[in-house]
């Protein structure tokens, strides 16, 4: 079956994915799906265990991994975090876009699989900025907080190479990151819409 192909989103923790994610999959409501991701982090205030992750022990987690029921996986301040294979058919089966909403080991994991999704990167305008939203967001302890900037430093970098991304979109002005999101998306949403028409 070849439905739409899905829409890597990366980019460091902090950059605004699930912001743009969010606005996206309102706006176009029956149009995408996200790939719930396992991990073992704690769930934040707000998070629900389903939508936003499944929130699983480390056992759990190993145990699926060992079984081979993740397409990629990664460890990531401290967590683990991976995206199953029932993830995405979920989606699919749906006929809808696929979200997937990973940190840049995901990126270069996924490249070896035959997923074949448009990979976009989300970045900050600048690191000082990128510490003063996610310190604002008010969702970290100091410890996750600097081991996420560390994390975000590496992936600044290594999504400078040519060719990882399709499209990187700097997240200054929220309206003009979630535009330039629109674009780079608009054909495979019509080709969705079309088709339930
Ligand atoms: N490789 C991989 N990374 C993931 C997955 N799910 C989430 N992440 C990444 O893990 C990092 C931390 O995510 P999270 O704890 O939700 O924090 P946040 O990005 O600051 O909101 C982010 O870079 C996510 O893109 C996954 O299934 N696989
Ligand atoms: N363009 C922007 N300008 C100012 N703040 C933003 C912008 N985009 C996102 N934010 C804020 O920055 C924080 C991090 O965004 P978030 O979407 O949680 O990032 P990510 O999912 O990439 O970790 C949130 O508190 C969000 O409201």
């Amino acid at each position: 079956m070849s439905g739409p192909r899905p829409v890597v989103l990366s980019g460091p923790s902090g950059a605004g994915k699930s912001t743009l994610l969010k606005r996206l999959m309102k706006e176009y409501e029956g149009v995408f799906g996200f790939s719930v991701s396992h991990t073992t982090r704690n769930p934040r205030l707000g998070e629900e265990n389903g939508k936003d992750y499944h929130f699983v022990t480390r056992e759990k987690m190993q145990d699926g991994i060992d079984k081979g029921e993740f397409i990629e996986n990664a460890e990531f301040s401290g967590n683990m975090y991976g995206t199953s294979k029932s993830s995405i058919e979920d989606v699919q089966a749906q006929n809808l876009i696929c979200i997937l909403d990973v940190d840049i080991q995901g990126v270069k994991n996924i490249k070896k699989t035959d997923l074949n999704p448009i990979y976009i990167s989300i970045q900050p305008p600048s690191m000082e900025l990128l510490e003063k939203r996610l310190r604002d967001r008010q969702t970290e302890t100091e410890d996750s907080l600097q081991k996420r900037l560390e994390a975000a430093r590496i992936d600044m970098e290594l999504s400078k190479e040519p060719g990882v991304f399709d499209m990187v979109i700097i997240n200054d002005d929220l309206e003009e990151a979630y535009e330039k999101l629109k674009s780079v998306l608009i054909e495979e949403i019509e080709k969705v819409q079309d088709a339930k028409n």
